[in-house]
């Protein structure tokens, strides 16, 4: 875990903010061409180049006959997994679910003189949920996936995770996903998006995944639509020294162990603070079960920032735009008027961003690579598309007629012009 001491020179500070602002876009650079092979094999061979990266990337012998798993199963995981997990779940879907209620979007209608004119809000017809489950088994995340797409209204969902285990299959039941597939990584992506002759092709890809997943999405947008780009897992930390050094390591910990390519900052003024923080990071490291994992991330993207005070703090949190920010100083609320980017924003010392993984209730699945900027938290709002309506009485016709053929006119389009014309004369 490096520390930049941003107190001592405006030109490090800048050059620090423009490689960790770029570290979506520089970690990407490195798997395009591959991710962008997969994607051609896909699109031009189908299933066969499937059953093979299926084999080549997750060592499975699947087939048409079985890359599918039955709905039975699901049922089966459900009843069978232990009652302290399956309570959980359930729990966990109740509080994700009556937040989602929240987000949901009506349609609306307005009677002006002689025109009615409205916005339809509809959910999509059949989606793609991405789960991972390369190196852990993720059921929170089929939770936060599926849960909008049914509160939205979603016909059809297709789940798609590498290596499901019982609790992902009974996460899956719960919430009541269409169809699981096994099948993961820039393969599956490319499969769900145009489809194979077993993998159907969907309207919309979500769901957070590797850089290969993330890239994926990122390439077949426009084949279909994406969510956001949601790649490796991010924390920022604020903290002035008032909470426990080893809450704060742990907590950094907590995403430095989802994936080698994970970034865990802390953003502090309090020197000796920094320090203790490092020290309870590697000691915590010794003994964590994904010792290798957080290690390598911690190692190639650790880094805390010495700054002047909690406001410069919120400069550099913003400008890295991180997916999850901890604020963890006396007076947290304090700050929040002067974050403007971070994918979930986390107030206060029993605010670990663990809880908000797995139970509070807003989603999980967010924004990395400093793509907090543009990009929200995946919502119901995600599942649903607009259209407009439009309705015109013969008095509300003639109101409008004239402005409507001068502007016509304007830009030299005869036929608009003609299409009002013979309706004034009829
Ligand atoms: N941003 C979010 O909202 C969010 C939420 C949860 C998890 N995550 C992230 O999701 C990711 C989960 O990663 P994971 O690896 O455990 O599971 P994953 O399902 O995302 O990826 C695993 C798949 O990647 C493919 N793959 C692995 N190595 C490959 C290679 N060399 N070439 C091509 N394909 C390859 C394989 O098919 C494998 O099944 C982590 O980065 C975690 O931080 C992000
Ligand atoms: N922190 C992850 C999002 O980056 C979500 C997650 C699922 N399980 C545990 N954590
Ligand atoms: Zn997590």
């Amino acid at each position: 875990m490096h520390i930049e001491d941003l107190r001592t020179s405006a030109w490090r500070l800048n050059q620090r903010l423009k490689y960790i602002a770029q570290r979506g876009q520089i970690l990407e650079g490195e798997y395009e061409a591959t991710v962008r092979e997969i994607i051609g094999r896909i699109k031009e061979e189908g299933d066969k180049a499937l059953f093979e990266y299926i084999k080549r990337f997750d060592g499975l012998e699947l087939d048409q006959d079985t890359v599918e798993i039955p709905y039975e199963e699901l049922e089966k995981a459900y009843e069978e997994i232990d009652e302290e997990t399956r309570q959980a779940l359930e729990i966990a879907h109740d509080r994700i679910r009556r937040f989602h209620e929240r987000q949901k979007e009506n349609s609306f209608f307005v009677e002006e003189e002689g025109v009615i004119l409205g916005m339809k809000v509809q959910p999509l017809e059949r989606v793609g949920v991405y789960v991972p489950g390369g190196k852990a088994a993720y059921p929170s995340t089929v939770l936060m996936n599926v849960v909008p797409a049914t509160v939205a209204g979603v016909e059809e969902v297709i789940m798609i995770t590498p290596k499901p285990n019982p609790y992902t299959l009974a996460a899956a039941f719960i919430c009541g996903v269409s169809r699981v597939f096994q099948v993961g990584g820039a393969h599956g992506v490319a499969a769900l998006a145009f489809g194979t002759e077993t993998i159907p092709k969907v309207d919309k890809i979500v769901g957070p995944g590797n850089i290969y997943v993330a890239l994926a999405k990122k390439l077949l947008y426009g084949v279909v639509d994406i969510d956001m780009v949601a790649g490796p897992s991010e924390i920022l930390i604020i903290s002035d020294g008032s909470v426990r050094e080893d809450w704060v390591a742990a907590d950094l910990l907590s995403q430095a162990e989802h994936d080698e390519l994970a970034g865990a900052f802390l953003i502090t003024d309090k020197e000796e603070h920094a320090k203790k923080v490092v020290k309870a990071v590697y000691e915590m490291l010794k003994n964590l079960s994904r010792k290798e994992i957080a290690q390598k991330s911690i190692e190639k993207f650790g880094t805390v920032f010495l700054v002047e005070d909690l406001y410069q703090a919120c400069q550099v949190a913003n400008h890295i735009a991180p997916e999850h920010l901890e604020v963890l100083t006396e007076e947290p609320f304090k700050l929040l008027p002067y974050i403007k980017h971070a994918g979930a924003i986390f107030l206060g010392r029993y605010t670990p961003e663990a809880l908000g993984d797995y139970i509070l209730g807003p989603n999980h699945t967010l924004p990395t690579g400093g793509t907090a900027r543009f990009f929200s938290p995946l919502g119901v709002y995600h599942f649903i598309k607009r259209s407009s309506v439009l309705y015109v009485t013969e008095e509300g016709f003639r109101d409008l007629s004239d402005h409507t053929k001068a502007l016509a006119k304007a830009e030299g389009l005869e036929a608009h012009w003609l299409s009002v014309k013979i309706r004034e004369e009829s």
